[in-house]
């Protein structure tokens, strides 16, 4: 199967850290790979430099990485499309490519989020689109950008109904030297892992940032692991995708180290910045910020109890104290371990 789709070309749409480092993977692989981005001036920095100086410096791009700056050429020249873009545009992407489309393409996205304002998932966004004709993957999983880009020992899950599909992708992307790449069949808990773990990432980066110790960060993990893992079954997701790559494995990387830009975020807030501030700082996108907001939503619409985004929610976007919060969850009612709430 390697051998037959040698030469086959992929599309990557988003040039931002993450989107680049894939298109890395994917060229390093031996693919031809086209990186496309909205931002011509970026795009025209990264043709010359061969670089992306802004997010990976220092990583030369393989001679197969094309960059292409007409969204047109880059959706026609690849029957694979990779959407790597911020979810709060991931719906506009989508209405931007429907009529380039090809009739046999086929897409995968690593965005993780959920959708602005509805707070539904991102195969919702696109089916309501396009409807049912292109088959879909979503990639996710413990990955910072810079260690893949830079070849360091990476895994990742990938979830597809259609498994030849994913059969396909896995064997393009993974690279038995440094990126090990997963199959599953459980979209649904493939890409709420991915949403909730930067909200849970920002309440530990909060608690860190209070000086709380590794008792309260590791309460919060195993804690925000089990709110996630309830929202997931609320909406039809297999449970042992919480304790794979898109779950337990990405929220403990998120949570604990600070490449993570939402553990950062959640840093600055724990020492006093303010939202705004922190957001600044950090310039790249914050996928959890809006996110808490989208997770309490879907909590609430499917009458999940989710008492950290609750309480991250509550901060965020109600004026709370962070203290207050982390007091508010210190202060609930007795629980057993595993009860439902
Ligand atoms: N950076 C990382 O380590 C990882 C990121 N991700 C996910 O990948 C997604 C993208 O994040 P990053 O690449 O890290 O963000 P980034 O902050 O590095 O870059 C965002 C990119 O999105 C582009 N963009 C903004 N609006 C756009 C639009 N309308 N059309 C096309 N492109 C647009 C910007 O130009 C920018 O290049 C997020 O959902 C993130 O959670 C997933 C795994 C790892
Ligand atoms: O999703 C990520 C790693 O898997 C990146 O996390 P941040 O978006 O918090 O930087």
């Amino acid at each position: 199967m390697t051998t037959a789709l040698t030469n086959t070309p992929i599309t990557v749409l988003g040039a931002g850290s993450f989107g680049t480092s894939l298109a890395i993977a994917f060229s390093r692989n031996g693919y031809p790979t086209y990186l496309w981005g909205h931002d011509q001036h970026h795009l025209q920095r990264l043709a010359d430099e061969r670089q992306n100086n802004q997010f990976l410096p220092d990583i030369t791009f393989p001679d197969s990485l094309i960059i292409e700056p007409s969204l047109r050429k880059a959706i026609q020249a690849s029957r694979d499309i990779l959407l790597v873009v911020p979810s709060h545009v991931f719906g506009d992407v989508i209405a931007q490519i429907k009529p380039l489309l090809r009739d046999d393409s086929r897409l995968i996205w690593a965005t993780k989020g959920l959708e602005r304002d509805s707070g539904r998932l991102l195969q919702t966004v696109i089916k309501e689109q396009l409807g049912s004709h292109y088959p879909l993957a979503v990639l996710s999983g413990p990955t910072f950008a810079k260690e893949l880009a830079n070849g360091l020992p990476t895994a990742i899950a990938l979830a597809s109904d259609n498994l030849q599909f994913a059969r396909e992708v896995q064997t393009r992307i993974h690279c038995s030297k440094n990126f090990r790449v997963y199959i599953n069949n459980d979209m649904i808990g493939v890409q709420l892992g991915g949403a909730v773990k930067n909200v849970i990432a920002i309440g530990a980066g909060i608690s860190d940032g209070m000086g709380f110790g590794a008792n309260a960060r590791t309460a919060l993990i195993t804690r925000g692991i089990a709110e996630i893992t309830r929202l997931g079954l609320s909406l039809g997701a297999q449970p042992e995708t919480f304790m794979g790559m898109a779950g337990l494995g990405d929220l403990v990387l998120t949570c604990t180290d600070n490449q993570s830009r939402n553990r950062r975020f959640g840093l600055m807030l724990g020492q006093g910045f303010s939202a705004q501030q922190a957001l600044d700082n950090i310039g790249q996108v914050v996928e959890g910020f809006y996110n808490t907001k989208e997770a309490h939503l879907l909590a609430q619409r499917q009458g999940i109890e989710m008492p950290i985004t609750e309480q991250i929610y509550q901060v965020l976007f109600c004026g709370k104290d962070a203290r207050d919060a982390a007091l508010a969850l210190l202060g609930r009612e007795r629980k057993e371990e595993y009860s439902k709430e």
